[in-house]
């Protein structure tokens, strides 16, 4: 991370929290976090949590800092975008927002050109997001590597060269979590409709997640490997996945992202317009 820079965030909701958090116990002496919302219950929240400094609205403190991180809802993007176009000079611009194109952003906020959009997820609060990235052609190598290196402070980057990319970005992590917390919720029905305490249940789903991704983390084998030598000949896992494959499982899960990905495009669309 480098040394004492300054980062605003405006928007202190849900992914903000989680970035905010990631990055708290990391920062560099000297480095501080000021976060602006109109919400005063989501300031006070994210004050008492992680000891960031706050504004109801944009300040002198956005105007000084060295990077803005603009984590709005996507249909608040364009006013949250011309309420900062007067305070900008030299800051890096961070989008996390789902949809929203970079050039209709750089339009709105007076033709800055040092953005760059990114899609992390909230497993940057415990350190283990993953964030695509997209620079705008204005960006400079040394404002990548400061976007790069706040990023990489909650977890790992992937840098992509075409824009439009980080739409299916958006549905494969940005998204993801969900995708995961909600597979995990159907372990834990089944779990507990099975016997086994709501205690017990929580720790077999989650543990079995945490340690299959480790493993498939530190294999050089194909996930569809790993997955076959689970699967024993007539055994408990070939019932558990001839059911899933009867129930359309995977062609639901595709189709799903497929959907969550139009989504983002349709987003750009719709609050892109002139
Ligand atoms: N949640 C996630 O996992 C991820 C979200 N994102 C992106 O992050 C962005 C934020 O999402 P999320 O955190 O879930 O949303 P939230 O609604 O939780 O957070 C947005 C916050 O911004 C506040 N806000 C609204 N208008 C203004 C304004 N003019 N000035 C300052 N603050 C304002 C909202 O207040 P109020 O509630 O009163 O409107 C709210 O507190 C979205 O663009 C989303 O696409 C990206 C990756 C993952
Ligand atoms: O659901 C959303 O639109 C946002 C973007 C990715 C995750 N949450």
């Amino acid at each position: 991370m480098q040394t004492e820079m300054k980062i605003s965030f405006i928007g202190g909701g849900n992914m903000a929290a989680a970035l905010i958090g990631g990055l708290a116990g990391r920062l560099a002496a000297g480095a501080n976090i000021h976060v602006v919302d109109i919400n005063a219950d989501a300031l006070a929240r994210l004050a008492q949590r992680f000891g960031v400094s706050s504004a109801h609205a944009i300040d002198a403190q956005v105007a000084a800092s060295d990077v803005i991180v603009l984590a709005v809802k996507p249909q608040q993007m364009r006013e949250v975008a011309a309420q900062l176009a007067p305070h900008l000079g030299k800051q890096l611009v961070l989008s996390i927002a789902a949809g929203i194109r970079g050039a209709d952003l750089s339009r709105w906020l007076g033709g800055h050109g040092a953005i760059v959009r990114t899609m992390p997820n909230t497993p940057a609060l415990v350190g283990r997001g993953i964030t695509g990235m997209a620079a705008l052609p204005g960006v400079s190598s040394e404002q990548r590597n400061a976007a790069d290196a706040i990023l990489k402070a909650v977890g790992d980057t992937v840098w992509l060269d075409d824009e439009t990319l980080i739409d299916p970005v958006t549905a494969v992590s940005g998204s993801g979590p969900a995708y995961v917390f909600y597979f995990i919720e159907a372990m834990q029905q089944a779990a507990s409709e099975m016997g086994l305490s709501a205690e017990q249940g929580r720790r077999l789903a989650i543990a079995t997640f945490t340690g299959a991704a480790e493993l498939a983390a530190q294999s050089d084998e194909p996930v569809s490997v790993l997955r076959e030598r689970v699967t024993s000949k007539g055994g408990t896992t070939y019932a558990a996945l001839t059911s899933m494959d009867a129930s359309g499982v995977k062609e639901a899960i595709v189709k799903a992202m497929h959907a969550a990905a139009a989504r983002g495009r349709e987003l750009g669309e719709e609050f892109g317009k002139d």
